[in-house]
């Protein structure tokens, strides 16, 4: 009956006493998930005294193990978090191997022993504390409670937990989310809640890491883009991954489905099923709603970005960019469209991301559109879609547009203020009515989503200057998200040293030390994160293996600008901006040169974004730059 509530009851302590003092099999007295896994604690001391916490530097380097999960799971956590508060629990996040990651809610139920054994950095495998519901739940594969003296060892007597195992679209264990009190305090309710929020956390992992084609359906087609329908990912023509929907719909298991034909498995159809609704015949013969679309998660995002989170007592990015982020959500969720504002690398799109995975939307698409990139002849195509046949050139069978296929999620319009005149009176009326008609003429398509914008420039001055509309700009910045620029950042020194071991020093085991802190965080960093990150991959391809990396081994600019006088952020950074404008233009004009003007591989060969390089090829035409 693993995954099902045992009430505790002298039964217990009477199995206590005749497994540990007798040696007796416990089966017959308790349910048969704690019998197993009283039987797999054996080896463990059950005098064993509680553990301290791993050291931070250590536990930082599994979180960053672990960011795909932590970022993920941040939304559940923040809604678990209500449900801990208001009954005296704890909501705790660990990885596939029982580790505390994160730890919200408060334990103050607990002696003080066990209360720093619940903290982030103390591992709750079967293999160091016994029975217990976040390493049973991993070892069992099931979600499940272990309540008072089920506990191994006795210290852990008073505690009620309830945990349930998260798992990737391969069917490998990612971690565990648990709910901890007093054991009165835990009940089915909880196994229900963890339960759902680990689903929840599976299918945003799933389509955070989806490439080629992703397969929703439902027997029920409204639950199609929710957390409950089943989710397939095919890449290469072959099943790559699913989630458990899909197994319990296929009667299969992980091994039974990954790796088959996607062909075999769909029928020599599939790759025309894009976009539209499908029946899909499942074993049986039964047919159920099926949608395909292709995944929207570009490479990059599939390897970045993580939601930051802190261990007790260290400050982190979070400190800036969550308070920010939790208006956004509040007002995202009421419909209310969001502007993100920020200089250029600020990380205004991954803001967007973030905002999209912690919003009502979080389990429909996030679809990007990067207006500055698109040439201005291809942008409506690309936003309305277009009929079959409605201009030369067109695909054949037409295209649904980026804006259907937001439908359910959220649409990111980034650099919003570069969409030509004539189309933003279209925006504009897709916005006020909902409803887009292709390119060529068709009916209008109802579209429901949530939508984010984003821009470097200052649309006020925009709309004064004739070249933003003042209603357009009235709809989509609902509410302006203001993000600062890296050097303003409270909160710079934790994201540099975060950063610093995501760009290979944590795999180099690198230390950077104080000096080399310092003279980064007082650089003035006109190109903001994106500028950080680049500078912090050369410094760690540069450096040893085990090196400490000192400001000597710096460029030399950044040198510079540290030990300048401490003077207020404009005035130190003048001196940087001129010679630097020139020499931007004369690598951007080089790298155009050497990739054949082919401004994507240049802005890939110069690392920087593409608009980057469309507003550069603006200024030369004489074009006038968005400010
Ligand atoms: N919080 C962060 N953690 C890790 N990397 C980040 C973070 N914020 C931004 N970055 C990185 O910095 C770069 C720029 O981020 P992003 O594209 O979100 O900025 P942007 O403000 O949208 O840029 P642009 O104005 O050029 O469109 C990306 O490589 C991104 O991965």
């Amino acid at each position: 009956m693993s995954g099902e509530a045992h009430l505790p009851s002298i039964g217990v302590d009477q199995a206590r006493e005749l497994f540990f003092a007798q040696g007796r099999d416990p089966a017959p007295w308790i349910a048969p998930h704690i019998s197993r896994s009283w039987q797999r604690s054996r080896p463990v001391d059950h005098h064993v005294i509680d553990p301290e916490p791993m050291a931070l530097a250590l536990l930082s380097e599994r979180r960053e193990q672990a960011m795909r999960l932590l970022n993920c799971a941040q939304p559940e956590l923040d809604g678990l978090a209500e449900h801990a508060v208001g009954n005296g629990c704890v909501v705790i996040l660990s990885d596939a191997s029982g580790l505390i990651l994160e730890e919200v809610g408060s334990a103050d139920f607990l002696p003080k022993a066990e209360r720093i054994a619940l903290q982030p950095g103390v591992e709750w495998s079967e293999h160091n504390r016994g029975t217990n519901a976040i390493g049973t739940a991993l070892a069992e594969r099931e979600a499940l409670m272990v309540l008072g003296g089920e506990h191994y060892l006795a210290q852990n007597g008073a505690l009620g937990c309830a945990a349930a195992p998260i798992f990737t679209g391969r069917g490998e264990l990612a971690g565990a989310l648990d709910i901890s009190g007093e054991t009165v305090r835990v009940n089915t309710h909880a196994l229900g809640l963890v339960r759902m929020a680990a689903q929840q956390v599976e299918h945003r992992m799933m389509l955070a890491e989806a490439g080629g084609h992703v397969l929703r359906f439902h027997a029920r087609p409204a639950l199609i883009g929710t957390a409950r329908e089943g989710l397939m990912v095919i890449e290469g023509g072959r099943i790559v991954a699913a989630n458990r929907v899909a197994l319990e719909l296929f009667s299969r298991s992980w091994d039974g489905l990954l790796d088959l034909d996607a062909e075999a498995f769909l029928g020599a159809n599939w790759p025309r099923m894009e976009h539209r609704r499908n029946l899909l015949t499942l074993p049986g013969g039964r047919q159920i709603a099926m949608v395909m679309e292709r995944s929207n998660t570009p490479d990059t995002a599939r390897t970045t970005t993580r939601h930051a989170t802190s261990p007790p007592g260290m400050t982190t990015e979070a400190d800036d960019i969550q308070p920010l982020l939790h208006k956004a959500v509040r007002v995202l969720n009421e419909g209310v469209s969001v502007l993100v504002n920020g200089e250029t690398g600020s990380g205004k799109e991954v803001f967007s991301r973030r905002l999209h995975a912690a919003s009502r939307r979080s389990a429909g698409p996030f679809v990007a559109v990067d207006c500055a990139s698109l040439p201005e002849t291809l942008i409506e195509s690309e936003l309305f879609g277009y009929e079959e046949g409605a201009f030369t050139g067109a695909k054949r069978k037409g295209m649904a547009g980026r804006i259907r296929e937001a439908h359910g999620g959220v649409l990111f319009l980034d650099e919003i203020a570069e969409i030509p005149l004539p189309l933003q009176t279209r925006l504009l009326r897709v916005l006020e009515e909902r409803v887009v008609t292709p390119l060529g003429g068709g009916q209008g398509v109802a579209v429901d989503f949530d939508l984010v914008c984003a821009t470097h420039g200052h649309l006020p001055a925009l709309v004064e200057a004739g070249r933003f509309r003042a209603d357009l700009m009235y709809r989509v910045a609902g509410f302006t998200v203001a993000l600062p620029p890296l050097h303003q950042r409270g909160d710079r020194h934790a994201l540099i040293s975060r950063l610093f071991l995501e760009a290979g020093g944590a795999a180099k085991h690198l230390r950077l030390e104080s000096d080399a802190l310092e003279a980064l965080a007082a650089y003035r960093w006109p190109g903001n994160v994106r500028e950080l990150r680049s500078t912090l991959r050369a410094v760690v391809a540069l450096a040893d293996a085990g090196d400490s990396v000192t400001a000597a081994m710096l460029p030399a600019h950044l040198v510079g600008a540290w030990t300048s006088p401490p003077d207020d952020a404009t005035p130190h950074a003048l001196p940087h901006t001129e010679p630097l404008m020139s020499i931007t233009r004369h690598a951007i004009d080089e790298a155009l040169k050497a990739c054949d003007h082919d401004v994507a591989k240049a802005a890939r060969r110069l690392d920087v974004h593409r608009s980057t390089i469309y507003r550069h090829l603006a200024r030369q035409r004489g074009k006038p730059e968005a400010h």
